[in-house]
């Protein structure tokens, strides 16, 4: 439904976006994300039609909105957008903020912001409030209702959970993931936070400086992420040096299958922390290599495990649920679950 080819632009001669291509489909929901800097609000803006890309080809359902002929106007795309921290007019009350762009009568209106209210399950009372006397999540969803209030076909959101505390974030994304599902309302969210964006997406877009480094669903840039810095970037890696053959990387934690059988020779590969599995040795079994800990990090549900083995060249850490009689000098057993993710560099 909206088609990105080849998007680039540059600010003065310092060049920010490179070659974006990238598809949506309708209903669904794409994250960008990537670093500070990287360019993911310089895309969205783009997209928006607050800015003009310098070269490339944006389409919305078959319609081009902007190519080397074409530039259409902000108000004429029948995009929404929710900017950061949602940017309410605070000398409006919250009713009229949602109105705000409706041009029926009075009556409807009034009907129509009570309706919108409801889809974001906002009590019709706060109407009569004025911004800065609601919490941030429901001015979150005000910022939400007036732009669906435009009856948009896509919804671009820039970090708009990010003024929400942890426990209201995570509810508010959910909200607005069903809500925008429900309304039929494609999404394009950007955010620098990882967990955000697995949690959201039906697609993930990994930008870094201004380019695509990989395009998929959750699941697949973080099980099998193109390179190191896009693994580091989606959660805890564990990288190592393995020697391919067979369809099995040989690392210090053993013979491992790959993830893609068809390398072969040195290569770096990828575990995800979740897939080590640690346990106790029990006293007349033989460890395979000899791993013990020498470090217990406890921070609750999770503990970052320091581990040694004579044939490794430095200690690994691994983040896992705790246990409780894990402690320093103690041998354990690994094992590895699934596959090992053979990197591009
Ligand atoms: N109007 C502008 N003029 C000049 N440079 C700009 C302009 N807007 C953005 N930039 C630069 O473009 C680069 C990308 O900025 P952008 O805001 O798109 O990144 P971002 O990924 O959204 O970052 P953050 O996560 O910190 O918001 C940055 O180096 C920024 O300084």
């Amino acid at each position: 439904m909206i088609e990105l080819a080849n998007i680039s632009k540059k600010f003065g001669q310092t060049s920010v976006l490179e070659h974006l291509s990238l598809s949506v489909l309708p209903s669904s929901r794409t994250v960008i994300v990537g670093p500070s800097g990287s360019g993911k609000t310089t895309l969205l803006r783009i997209l928006a039609g607050f800015e003009t890309p310098d070269s490339g080809r944006i389409t919305l359902s078959g319609k081009t909105l902007f190519d080397e002929n074409t530039f259409i106007p902000a108000h004429q795309r029948g995009i929404g957008f929710v900017p950061q921290e949602g940017a309410l007019f605070p000398h409006m009350k919250v009713g009229d903020n949602i109105a705000y762009g409706l041009n029926g009568s009075k009556h409807e209106n009034r009907r129509r912001v009570a309706e919108l209210m409801e889809l974001v399950s906002l009590d019709s009372r706060l109407q009569h409030h004025w911004p800065h006397e609601i919490s941030g999540g429901q001015q979150q969803r005000v910022a939400l209702a007036r732009a669906l209030a435009q009856e948009p076909v896509l919804m671009l959101l820039d970090e708009p959970f990010s003024a929400l505390d942890t426990g209201l974030r995570a509810a508010t994304r959910k909200a607005t993931a069903e809500l925008l599902t429900h309304a039929g309302v494609a999404s394009i969210l950007v955010t620098h936070d990882q967990h955000e964006a697995l949690s959201f997406a039906s697609q993930i877009a990994v930008i870094r400086d201004g380019r695509f480094t990989q395009v998929g669903s959750p699941v697949e840039v973080y099980s099998q992420p193109v390179d190191e810095a896009t693994a580091l970037f989606l959660g805890d890696a564990l990288i190592f040096n393995a020697q391919i053959s067979n369809g099995f990387a040989r690392c210090e934690l053993g013979n491992i299958p790959a993830d893609n059988p068809q390398f072969s020779g040195e290569r770096r590969i990828m575990l995800r922390p979740e897939q080590v599995v640690i346990s106790p040795l029990k006293a007349d079994s033989e460890p395979q290599p000899v791993v013990t800990i020498v470090d217990v990090d406890f921070t609750g549900y999770l503990s970052t495990l320091t581990l040694a083995s004579p044939g490794w060249p430095m200690p690994l850490q691994v983040k896992t649920i705790s246990q409780q009689n894990w402690r320093a000098g103690m041998v354990v057993k690994l094992a590895v679950n699934g596959h090992a993710c053979v990197l591009a560099d």
